[in-house]
């Protein structure tokens, strides 16, 4: 298994390419399922996640080709995806695919619009918190499905097609609304979403559905609204940039110091996290090619954050904010309430000398002047990418073992990182 080795010290500084944002691809290919015809994605993340979901998607029938774009320097630039569900030919999703991770799930809405019946496994993703799919249930039922779950799978079936409805979700769910904006597509009549998710993916989502022919409008507003039609058509859609990778990397010159261009990067699309980095003594600015980061002279100031849907500070940031404040000069306190479980990173930030204390869905870290490097386990995602941002800071040297995590998500972060003077590597194992 791989493993990363950070010897830290070092400032960021020079040019990092922001790729196209997986939260926002998985959706996006996942929508292929709903015409016969090509959706062709541009920007798209060379990741474990994307890789995982074309098999999946292979499974229904989704012929696919990829053209990676090697454009002058910028050997990182985002490839293109060309996915083709003429015929779905398999409408279940099965347990050992859809069990390595949550969004492949999603697929349920298309499936069922589409051929009026599906089989999902329930799904897996990252060890963050129970995530349960019963808005998911409760969405698809409104629209008129009949629901069984047998042997692990939710078994949906419309013999005669959805048919719209009020959709009401009790909390802010990003893969709920995904999945049931996308089953109304092809539903007779109007379906409308309230307390829908505001994210920018949800967005793109819409943005890639209107392009294909759907009739959606209020996306990025908490009530969507979507008339059925009877078919949708191919079109061509660029992934929108990815807001956590931007602020993750933001975060990561916030705590080394230096002056970074993200390039690619908007600030629209995380105006929550960016204002926090300012407080914490980072300067950003905008500027036609990406948003430049780099430190006020004041060090990192403590700055208390409590994570909410979007435009709210993203849990998907939680973590790595986490590490940036380990360094602060004083005490601060981060609350999760999206996910029950997503204090994991504690412990591995503690081997490294952090001072933090966990009550309940609160944290409260006090900042230490120096964080030493030591073997670290990575046990999700962004936790991983913490403890990378940790190690940049630490004295001497940091293994973080099980990267698998951090390829589910992060594009070639070591490449990244070396090119704006890091010291880091990838040591295969
Ligand atoms: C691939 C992807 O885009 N993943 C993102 C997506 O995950 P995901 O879409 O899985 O997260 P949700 O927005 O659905 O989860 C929000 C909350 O709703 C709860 N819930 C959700 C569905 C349901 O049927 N019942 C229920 O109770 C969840 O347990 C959680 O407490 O949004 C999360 C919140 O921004 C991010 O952290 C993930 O990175
Ligand atoms: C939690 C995440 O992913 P997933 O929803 O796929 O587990 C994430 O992207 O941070």
């Amino acid at each position: 298994m791989d493993s990363i080795k950070v010897v830290g010290g070092s400032e960021l500084n020079g040019v990092i390419p922001i790729s196209g944002a997986k939260n926002a691809t998985l959706p996006l290919m996942i929508a292929s399922l709903l015409t016969d015809e090509t959706l062709t994605l541009n920007n798209v993340p060379r990741l474990r996640d994307v890789a995982q979901l074309m098999q999946i998607l292979s499974n229904h029938g989704v012929d696919y080709s990829v053209n990676g774009k090697r454009s002058g320097q910028d050997e990182l630039a985002g490839q293109t995806l060309n996915l083709t569900a003429r015929e779905i030919v398999d409408t279940t999703a099965p347990y050992e695919l859809v069990s390595k991770m949550r969004a492949s799930f999603w697929v349920i809405g298309p499936l069922v619009s589409r051929c009026h019946e599906a089989r999902v496994s329930l799904p897996g993703g990252c060890a963050i918190g129970t995530r349960p799919v019963d808005f998911f249930i409760d969405g698809l039922s409104a629209l008129g499905a009949d629901i069984e779950i047998e042997g692990g799978y939710v078994v949906v079936k419309a013999p005669g097609g959805l048919k719209g409805a009020r959709v009401d979700f009790p909390k802010v769910s990003v893969g709920a609304t995904h999945t049931i904006m996308m089953a109304a597509t092809l539903a007779k009549g109007e379906t409308e979403i309230v307390n829908a998710a505001r994210e920018p993916e949800v967005v793109d989502l819409a943005k890639c559905l209107k392009a294909m022919g759907a009739k959606i409008e209020g996306e990025g507003t908490s009530t969507i609204r979507i008339q059925g039609v009877p078919r949708l058509h191919g079109a061509h859609h660029s992934v929108v940039p990815d807001r956590i990778e931007t602020g993750t990397y933001a975060m990561a010159v916030a705590m080394t110091g230096g002056d970074v261009l993200l390039q690619g990067a908007r600030t629209d699309l995380l105006e929550s996290a960016l204002d926090t980095l300012r407080q914490s003594g980072a300067e950003i600015e905008q500027t036609p090619d990406g948003i430049k980061v780099y430190r006020n002279g004041n060090g990192i100031q403590p700055v208390d954050i409590t994570t909410e849907p979007f435009p709210g500070f993203p849990t998907d940031l939680q973590a790595q904010f986490m590490a940036l404040m380990t360094r602060a000069g004083g005490s601060s306190r981060i609350t999760e309430t999206i996910f029950e479980n997503r204090f994991m990173h504690v412990q591995e930030l503690a081997r490294l000398g952090a001072q933090i204390q966990v009550d309940g869905r609160t944290a409260t870290i006090e900042g230490v002047s120096t964080l030493r490097g030591a073997p670290v386990m990575a046990t999700d995602l962004r936790a991983s990418v913490s403890l990378v941002i940790a190690g940049l800071a630490a004295e001497g040297e940091t293994t973080v073992n099980r990267v698998y995590h951090l390829d589910r998500g992060f594009e070639r972060l070591e490449d990244k990182l070396t090119r704006c003077g890091a010291t880091i590597e990838r040591i295969s194992g």
